[in-house]
């Protein structure tokens, strides 16, 4: 599959009074055409200033990246008309217009002739599930609503590469729904889509690969059951615990990355991961603590392995 997007050794640092922050360090990595592509990592870890960089909106201390076949730097104007995109939690200023008369105005400033705007305007706000609403002004939409319309927007000029930074952040779980079938529906009609996100069940969910990126440096690069299988070796256990020795629980080290969640009274759900050797008895090493409902070994989740593999990583 061709290469929409490719990215070899770039870095971007910013210049501060207290000296030199470095953003994106030597990064590399291709995007296939018609991929969902996601990037993630944590806050600060560089994925805004890779997408900023990628949608021509900021020059590259060194390095290379083309889009599309187009350098961001020589040819920006090639790139700009062929992509779009959108920053997660943008309210927009245009809270007084409906959202027909929002599409409407960005046809017009995207120079869409008169005529066929309305059946442009009808078929996006259609596809974005906003057709219902498009009469309403925009301040009485939900952020879902919001952002989806910021979506229609964006699909005015029949972008290739739509850039998406973190769209389900602030959204209910329906609106994210609502939004992660979108994004389906958008890459099953061809358009390459780049994804950040701290969502790492979304990022299972849609995208086809994965980066992984901290401090400005990429740790990983794959499919996310590719990205699972690396953390194969770990023994990842789920108890239901009635927990009377809450504190002591809190602090046994044989329980690595312990994560407590409260059900109800003194009813926890534990997840955890051991060692090889701890495997055989755990639930009479668990009664310590109080009385073992329920024990399970866990299939490795995207979150498990971006824990594991983030943690040294950078
Ligand atoms: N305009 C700027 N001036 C100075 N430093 C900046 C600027 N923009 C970003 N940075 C720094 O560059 C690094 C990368 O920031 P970036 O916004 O790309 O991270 P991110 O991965 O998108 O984080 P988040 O998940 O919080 O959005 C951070 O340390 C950030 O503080």
């Amino acid at each position: 599959m061709e290469n929409i997007i490719e990215v070899k050794n770039l870095s971007r640092y910013y210049k501060l009074k207290e000296g030199t922050k470095t953003a994106l360090e030597n990064i590399s990595f291709n995007v296939k055409r018609g991929e969902v592509f996601g990037l993630l990592g944590p806050n600060g870890a560089g994925k805004t200033t890779t997408i900023k960089i990628l949608t021509t909106l900021l020059l590259p201390s060194s390095g290379e990246a083309k889009v599309l076949g187009y350098d961001v730097v020589s040819e920006s104007h090639k790139i700009r008309n062929q992509i779009n995109f959108v920053y997660g939690g943008e309210r927009g200023v245009y809270g007084r217009l409906t959202g027909k008369e929002y599409m409407h105005y960005f046809c017009t400033l995207y120079k869409i002739k008169n005529k066929e705007q309305a059946d442009l305007v009808d078929n996006l706000l259609s596809l974005v599930e906003m057709k219902k609403a498009e009469n309403q002004k925009i301040h009485t939409y939900s952020k879902g609503m919001i952002q989806r319309l910021h979506i229609a927007r964006c699909l005015i000029n029949e972008p290739k590469i739509l850039f998406l930074d973190e769209p389900t952040i602030g959204l209910d779980p329906v609106g994210a729904k609502l939004l992660r079938n979108l994004v389906q529906k958008l890459s099953n009609q061809g358009i390459t889509i780049i994804l950040t996100t701290h969502y790492m069940q979304e990022a299972d969910e849609l995208c086809d690969r994965i980066a992984f990126i901290k401090d400005g440096a990429i740790s990983i690069i794959g499919d996310p059951n590719h990205i699972k299988d690396r953390c194969n070796h770990l023994n990842l256990y789920e108890a239901i615990i009635r927990v009377n020795h809450l504190d002591a629980l809190k602090t046994d080290n044989a329980l690595i990355n312990l994560e407590l969640d409260e059900l109800k009274d003194s009813f926890y759900t534990v997840k955890f991961e051991v060692n090889l050797e701890m495997e055989e008895g755990i639930s009479e090493y668990l009664n310590q603590y109080g009385e073992v409902l329920s024990l399970r070994k866990r299939e490795i989740s995207l979150e498990d392995a971006y824990i594991y593999l983030m943690k040294d990583a950078g």
